[in-house]
């Protein structure tokens, strides 16, 4: 097939989820891809409790409200605002789910620890292959420490990853955390892009480690101090009774995680005019690009 064909194919494949999503009243092609992974990998099941971060518009708590049912319960997290959907056991809330107090509003929500968090957050692309690629992994290793903090032991994890340098250490940072890691790619994902699911199946308890010697474990450390972000206490597993639209608050506090991230940034290098090759594959130096990237922009 001539690369002319392949993107007439490629673009009837878009046009197909997409008419399929605007037909079926979805609010994104997306929604196509939750309903594939889950139908391949069962990793939600009726009657679950389940997060999505970087919800917006929709169309993955629409699918995910779909499968858990009226017994179950899903919350959202975005940046952006989420037009209300019809369910009474379906929350969006507007914020940043990398911050913690956004975290905690989402988990006052919960009649329980979740069964599931999915992923399908993307970051601002800035066109710097290497820069997007490491801003992608800093969201998704979040992710990944969101879940170590909350999930309840035994549950799934299902994450949207950009495919890159550092891919394979994030699917081994996941393995650190989950009893098996699989990497698929849903048939509503278009071909052309980079995007690979990772789901993390069986949660086996552990605390996310930010002291480890890992480069992705290490990359979202310096993001943190970074951004001032203070990692303290979560709590977990408040109980909650959901009456109508009403959210009532039963009980608080069942268990409580402690992580505590209060060193000082030692970054004592300051360096002006770092440039970094194409090939650069340290962490450390990219984030230190990201820094000034962002100190031009002020
Ligand atoms: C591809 S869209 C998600 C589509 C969604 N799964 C659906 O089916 O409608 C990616 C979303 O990630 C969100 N996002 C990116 N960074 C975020 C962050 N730090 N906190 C919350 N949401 C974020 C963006 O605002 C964007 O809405």
């Amino acid at each position: 097939m001539g690369k002319k064909d392949k993107r007439w194919v490629l673009q009837r494949k878009r046009d197909f989820y997409y008419n399929l999503a605007k037909k079926n009243q979805y609010r994104s092609r997306a929604t196509y891809k939750l309903f594939q992974l889950n139908e391949k990998f069962n990793f939600i099941k009726e009657d679950n409790v389940v997060i999505d971060l970087g919800c917006a518009p929709g169309g993955w708590l629409q699918s995910a409200r779909e499968i858990v049912g009226e017994d179950g319960f899903v919350v959202g997290i975005d940046l952006q605002k989420v037009k209300p959907l019809k369910y009474d056991n379906v929350v969006a809330i507007k914020g940043d789910m990398t911050k913690e107090e956004v975290l905690k509003e989402a988990l006052s929500y919960l009649p329980r620890n979740p069964d599931v968090i999915i992923c399908d957050a993307s970051p601002n692309v800035s066109g710097v292959w290497d820069v997007d690629h490491t801003c992608s992994l800093i969201l998704t290793t979040m992710a990944l420490m969101t879940s170590t903090r909350v999930l309840k032991r035994g549950g799934n994890f299902v994450v949207k990853v950009f495919q890159g340098d550092l891919f394979n250490k994030y699917t081994d940072l996941v393995g650190t955390y989950f009893d098996k890691v699989i990497t698929t790619k849903p048939k509503a994902s278009r071909g052309e892009s980079a995007e690979v699911y990772v789901i993390g199946r069986r949660f086996n308890g552990k605390l996310f480690n930010l002291e480890s010697e890992h480069p992705l474990a290490k990359l979202l450390k310096n993001s943190l101090q970074e951004s001032g972000e203070q990692i303290t206490e979560i709590k977990k597993g408040r109980k909650i009774k959901i009456k109508g639209n009403e959210v009532i608050k039963l009980e608080e506090n069942v268990e409580n995680k402690e992580h505590n991230n209060t060193e000082n940034n030692d970054d004592s290098s300051n360096n002006k005019n770092l440039i970094i090759k194409k090939d650069e594959k340290n962490p450390e130096l990219l984030i230190k690009h990201i820094r000034e990237m962002r100190k031009n922009k002020n």
